[in-house]
Formats: structure tokens, C-alpha cells, sequence
């Protein structure tokens, strides 16, 4: 599991949840919001990932996020270095010998005017508003749908008066732009992004038209996932899966390029904040759910997987934190 990078595909398909109709901030209609969050709740179960149809963010803005990546990435190696942060593996990434076609810049604290703001002035000394303006709206946008999607999983977990406040307030975002470059010979591996699961909470992937998304199931085959227009994939990581005490899957997911074109995605992270410690509640602990793992600090967490980056192990978390 996890580490066959070269096996290959099955047909099966990961559900498609409609979040057109649902009121994101303040649920009126409690029918559609329980019906939707049963939906939720069941693949997360299954599958630790979903494609979610969400309307409210524009497919003019979607295309416009696909313009700005492009800009981005066509600047100078040395203006996209300068993409740096204190957190372990959150600045530019590039150039590895064992990922050659994949490029990312992070942008900490995206939805906010600040964050956005410096990642611009980083990239382009005398400002840049219209890039501001699109990745602010964009993030804005998919952390309300990140929002939504973590209060309905507290909810079906039966937790919501205790932790409610506590899962919400717990992370921050990042916005992950990512290029993988067309393979210029056949010689050249199509791995874009090698066999991994997350480490953050939550993730909300946007692509362009290039598919190359492949997560695995429990069965360890792996789905080539299919983008459809309105939809993005919504994929479970390490501390959601730690958080609810190993209730929910997270998937080891991969990009492959297959084709002659270059592939460009922006992820919505929601990350644990500095100096929280990833405990499940206690709640969520009992005979038949014996705890999985040590209360942990992201961040010392990642500092530890940072040492080791491009290797594969086959439950990472749980050969540092297991019980
Ligand atoms: O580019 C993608 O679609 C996936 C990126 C990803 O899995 C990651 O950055 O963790
Ligand atoms: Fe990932």
C-alpha cells in the first residue's frame, strides 16, 4: 500500500457530494444540511475524500486562479525562492531529483489580507493587486466550504457541544499552488507528486483541466479521480484521522502525469496552529476505540518529516506517535 507508485488504476469513483444548495454559514434549511452532512460522514468513512460540487465559487474564478498560477510559476526560479516560511515545508519546493516535474509555492494565511499581501509583495516587489484579489476570494471562498464540512464531522461524531469551538479554532490555512511540468522525454518518470497521505487536518483541491489525481482505497487500489467542472477534491489528512481517533480514512493519494500537458492545482489547507497538540477528544475513546496515538504538535511533527522528505513510509504518524 502506498508505496507502488506504478500499479495501476481502477474504474471505481469516489462520491460526489452536491454543496450547491446548502447554506454554508448559518443553516436555514436543516433537512438539506442533514441530509448532505450523512453524505459526508459516510464517504470520510469510507473513502477520507469526496469531490464536493460548490457552486458558490465561481468557475470565472476558477479560471482566473488558473491564470494567476500560471503567472506565478513564469517567474524567475530566483523570484519564487524567495517563497520562504519558519514552518517546515511550507515555502517553495522544487527541483527535487526524485519529483523533477512538480514546483509549489505556499501562501500562509491566504483568506486574509495580510497573508495574501505578503506572498505578493514577495513575488513582485512593486505589487501585483489583481493577483491579491483573486487568491483572497478564492481562499475566502473554499474556507467557508472547509468550515462547513468540519462542523457537519463534528456534528456526526455526536461532539459538537464540547469540540465544536475547539476543531474550528484549532487550524489555520494555507493555499498550496502547484505546477507539474509536461514530461519532456519518455525516459522521464511520470510521477508528479510521489504516494502520500496528508499531514494537515482538512484539504480542498482545485485543478485545471488536467486530471492526474489518483487516491487509493482501503483495498489498496488506486481511483483516478475525474474532476468534474463545478467540483473539488475534498481528501481527510493525518490529523483529522488522529483528532477523531482513527474513525475517518486518510487516503494516500499521488499525481501522475500521463499526458503532454502541464497540470497546475491550488489545495485550501486547514493546518493545525502553532503549539496545538492533536489529541482526540476523550469522548471519542473507549473499549472498542482504544486510543491510536500520543497527543502530538504539528509542527514538531513536520519538523520530523521534513528530515526524511521523498522516502515512504506506510503509516507515518504512527510510527512516531502510535500507542
Ligand atoms: O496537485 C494535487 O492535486 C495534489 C497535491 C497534494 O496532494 C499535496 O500537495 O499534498
Ligand atoms: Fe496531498
Amino acid at each position: 500500500m502506498g508505496f507502488d507508485d506504478h500499479q495501476e488504476t481502477t474504474s471505481v469513483r469516489i462520491p460526489t457530494i452536491d454543496f450547491s444548495d446548502v447554506d454554508l454559514k448559518a443553516p436555514t434549511d436543516a433537512s438539506r444540511w442533514n441530509m448532505v452532512r450523512l453524505q459526508v460522514w459516510e464517504a470520510v468513512q469510507e473513502y477520507g475524500c469526496f469531490q464536493a460540487t460548490y457552486g458558490d465559487l465561481p468557475q470565472q474564478l476558477r479560471q482566473a486562479m488558473d491564470a494567476a498560477m500560471e503567472e506565478v510559476f513564469s517567474l524567475p526560479v530566483e523570484a519564487k525562492r524567495r517563497n520562504v516560511s519558519d514552518k517546515p515545508l511550507h515555502g517553495y519546493i522544487g527541483s527535487s531529483p526524485v519529483m523533477p516535474l512538480y514546483e509549489s509555492l505556499g501562501i500562509d494565511d491566504p483568506e486574509t489580507d495580510h497573508g495574501v499581501q505578503s506572498f505578493t509583495n514577495v513575488m513582485w516587489p512593486s505589487g501585483h493587486a489583481k493577483f491579491s484579489e483573486i487568491v483572497l476570494s478564492f481562499s475566502k471562498k473554499l474556507s467557508e466550504l472547509d468550515q462547513a464540512i468540519r462542523r457537519m464531522l463534528v456534528e456526526s461524531l455526536g461532539v459538537e457541544k464540547k469540540y465544536m469551538e475547539e476543531q474550528l479554532n484549532s487550524t489555520c490555512y494555507q493555499l498550496r499552488l502547484t505546477h507539474y511540468r509536461e514530461p519532456q522525454t519518455v525516459q522521464e518518470k511520470k510521477v508528479g507528486l510521489k504516494a502520500h497521505v496528508d499531514q494537515n487536518t482538512l484539504t480542498i483541491l482545485h485543478q485545471n483541466h488536467v486530471d492526474g489525481l489518483d487516491v487509493q482505497t482501503r483495498d489498496g487500489e488506486w481511483i483516478s479521480v475525474k474532476f468534474a467542472p463545478q467540483c473539488f477534491l475534498v481528501l481527510v489528512g493525518e490529523s483529522l484521522n488522529a483528532w477523531t481517533n482513527g474513525r475517518l480514512q486518510c487516503p494516500y493519494h499521488r499525481v501522475m502525469i500521463r499526458g503532454h500537458k502541464a497540470r497546475l492545482s491550488a489545495g485550501l489547507f486547514a493546518i493545525p496552529k502553532q503549539g496545538y497538540v492533536v489529541k482526540a477528544p476523550k469522548e471519542l475513546v473507549d473499549e472498542e476505540h482504544p486510543m491510536l496515538f500520543k497527543p502530538y504538535d504539528y509542527i514538531d511533527y513536520l519538523k520530523l518529516r521534513s528530515k526524511e522528505i521523498g522516502k515512504s513510509v506506510e503509516s507515518p504518524l504512527k510510527a512516531y506517535f502510535g500507542v
